[in-house]
């Protein structure tokens, strides 16, 4: 995956930029920053996002070239779905939310709403930069679904924010990072909390990562689970979904864990 990413970042521009887009609901969408028709400041990267659902629907819109990028996508993406919903089984369990799998199926059902879930695969490109001390690959933010996969190459830049302090992940190779996004933090009603994070880029190399990220299907209501929710325990978060991510959005700069904070009602 990172190969074949790099060598889509390697093509000519015209080429890359047949997929540049305004649209934040496009199946395919490249571009730099976040959203570059709001950011107030760029981010010193570029970016190529592929929208998965449903992949007969979407895959034509992927990019033809390199010729191997659509089923290396593809491949890659069944299979970190695969990872989600077991680490999401294990969430689930670890929330005392899904009984024993083989004794009581009607009672999982809450499983099978994840299994249809929406998935995103963004590619991201962080060329060396002459003043990196000026800039940012990324910009403190948390992921707006339920749980990223996140595959980075071999330079470091990928920081989180741990007891008020940026702390650099370590590139393990072959490994993958796992992130809470803002969707579990509010399923969990805070049980579980978003990850801030950020990426700082380099004068030397050009770093590439994958994020695959996961959550509930476009369309389903995202909210705290009723059988975390009691006297003691409030509900602490509005229901959201992620048409109202997507406006947001569009709509104003995306910072830190702003669309998060937008949800709380405490
Ligand atoms: O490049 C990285 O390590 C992080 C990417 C990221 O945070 C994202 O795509 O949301
Ligand atoms: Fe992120």
């Amino acid at each position: 995956m990172i190969d074949v990413s790099k060598r889509f970042f390697d093509l000519p521009f015209e080429e890359r930029s047949k997929y540049m887009s305004t649209e934040m609901r496009s199946p395919v969408r490249y571009g730099t920053s976040f959203n570059q028709n709001k950011d107030e400041v760029f981010c010193w990267r570029d970016l190529l996002k592929l929208s998965c659902n449903p992949l007969s629907d979407v895959l034509p819109f992927w990019p033809s070239s390199p010729a191997d990028l659509r089923p290396a996508v593809v491949n890659y993406s069944k299979n970190t779905k695969l990872l989600y919903l077991m680490l999401t089984e294990a969430i689930l369990e670890s929330l005392g939310i899904l009984v024993d799998s083989k004794k009581n199926e009607n009672e999982n059902d809450g499983l099978r709403e994840f299994e249809n879930g929406s998935q995103l695969i963004v590619l991201n490109c962080y060329p060396k930069c002459p003043e990196p001390d000026l800039t940012l690959g990324m910009h403190p933010h948390s992921d707006y679904g339920f749980l990223t996969l996140l595959l980075q190459d071999e330079v470091e830049g990928l920081q989180i924010q741990h007891e008020g302090r940026w702390v650099t992940v370590e590139p393990l190779p072959g490994s993958f990072v796992v992130n809470v996004g803002d969707h579990l933090e509010i399923f969990s009603n805070g049980r579980y909390s978003s990850v801030l994070h950020r990426v700082l880029v380099n004068s030397a190399k050009t770093r590439i990562s994958v994020a695959s990220l996961h959550s509930l299907p476009f369309e389903s209501t995202v909210q705290p689970s009723p059988k975390l929710i009691d006297e003691a325990n409030p509900r602490r978060y509005k229901d959201t979904n992620f048409a109202s991510f997507l406006d947001y959005m569009s709509s104003r700069e995306h910072k830190k864990k702003s669309f998060l904070e937008s949800r709380k009602l405490t």
